[in-house]
């Protein structure tokens, strides 16, 4: 019965904070093998939990009424299918609200487990996670991937295409010690306006993230966002967002995501959106370019403008390229890892009366023992192949500066 399970777990989490009783809750459900998800929205102080009794391969449309969680691949295949977590046992992270629990028979199992992962002392220590059932993808060595780049820029300046992304990814070795739920903490501390994430979902893996990147939005009001995001550089000493300088290249790149979005608005013939920027925005120890997009759903007269852009937007040329049939095909060719999850999107959906997916950036997939970060860069006809190495090095670092406790 629903209200049992309610008590119980309300009485099991008597003398928690909010962020231990969401960090209990993911530790249960990681024992008792469901799938689950905690986060932490941009700008907010609340961590979230998710705990399902079993994943759809689908998504319900974004307007409602499903709730849950929904984890989504670059592109669809048998080892990365679409994952989408309703929301039986749903947190919200705010001191005075309760679990609710929305899942008739949610387990004797997970109760037991969870009136134990409940006790302040064994909240973290979480041993086992669930991976992907092939392990680690391959890396590629440097010379390799600017031998590719190369190949990219080639194409592009004989006009095959204008734009693609290509990444690349880095498998550590976990350090002695290592604590999967304190470094989801450090990621909220070290970046308050990120996505901050952590996914576990049985055969299929378990990802952590801070992605600066919100592919698609819809508020309480009914409002629908979405950014252009895309152009790099380093933070350098005592440079904020407004001293930075960016080459044509940056610009054009950011323009060309841009130009995607304006055409899928278009498509759908909507011509009354909000345009703002580009600004310049700082993301952990990066810098880019972001024009942000709205537009008030029941205003423009689209009741369902959320399902329809993200279909039309996924896979944005930030990830992809322009055009996207062309790049997706590069990537299929030069890449030689499959990117899963990396570049895909995740994120919340009717939870809170919001929507917020977010594209799967500066992110890792947390082996047993390794953990393997993914990143890409925007190639066009003017990029220089070692530079674009060292861009996807430092998006990596976003993650993997919280994995190399064993090196410093
Ligand atoms: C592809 C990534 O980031 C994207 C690509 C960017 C670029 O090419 O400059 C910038 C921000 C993101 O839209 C990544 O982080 O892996």
């Amino acid at each position: 019965m629903p209200d049992d399970i309610s008590s119980s777990i309300h009485q099991s989490t008597a003398g928690l904070s909010p962020q231990e009783i969401s960090f209990s809750l993911f530790k249960a459900a990681a024992q008792t093998e469901l799938p689950t998800a905690l986060w932490r929205l941009p700008n907010t102080p609340h961590v979230q939990a998710l705990v399902a009794k079993e994943t759809t391969h689908s998504l319900p449309p974004l307007e409602g009424p499903a709730k849950g969680f929904a984890f989504h691949p670059f592109q669809v295949s048998p080892t990365s299918p679409i994952n989408f977590l309703p929301a039986d046992i749903y947190y919200c992270g705010k001191a005075d609200e309760k679990v609710e629990v929305n899942a008739e028979e949610l387990m004797e199992r997970f109760r037991a487990v969870f009136s134990k992962t409940g006790q302040k002392q064994e909240i973290r220590s979480l041993q086992n996670w669930p991976q992907h059932p092939a392990g680690p993808v391959s890396a590629i060595r440097r010379d390799a991937f600017e031998q590719t780049v190369a190949t990219a820029v080639s194409a592009m300046q004989a006009g095959c295409l204008e734009k693609v992304v290509l990444s690349r990814t880095k498998t550590l070795p976990l350090f002695e010690g290592f604590d999967l739920l304190q470094t989801f903490d450090h990621l909220t501390q070290l970046y308050p306006t990120a996505f901050v994430s952590l996914v576990a979902i049985p055969g299929v893996g378990t990802w952590l993230g801070a992605t600066p990147e919100v592919l698609v939005q819809i508020d309480r009001h009914r409002v629908f966002r979405t950014v252009a995001l895309a152009g790099t550089q380093p933070i350098t000493d005592g440079l904020t967002p407004a001293d930075a300088i960016w080459r044509q290249k940056e610009i054009e790149e950011q323009a060309l995501v841009q130009r995607y979005i304006i055409s899928c608005f278009k498509h759908l013939r909507l011509r009354e959106y909000v345009e703002a920027g580009p600004r310049t925005i700082a993301a952990g120890n990066l810098l880019h370019l972001k024009t942000e997009y709205s537009a008030a759903m029941d205003e423009v007269g689209f009741q369902h403008l959320g399902t329809q852009m993200l279909e039309l937007l996924h896979p944005t040329s930030a990830v992809g390229g322009m055009p996207k049939a062309a790049a997706l095909k590069m990537i299929n060719e030069l890449e030689q890892h499959d990117r899963r999850y990396y570049s895909g999107f995740l994120g919340p959906v009717q939870l809170g009366q919001e929507t917020n997916l977010f594209v799967n950036l500066r992110c890792a997939e947390v082996g047993q023992d390794t953990v393997t970060a993914y990143a890409g860069a925007g190639m066009t006809a003017d990029s220089n192949p070692a530079k674009e190495w060292q861009e996807t090095e430092l998006k990596m670092q976003t993650v993997l500066r919280l994995f190399q406790a064993s090196e410093s």
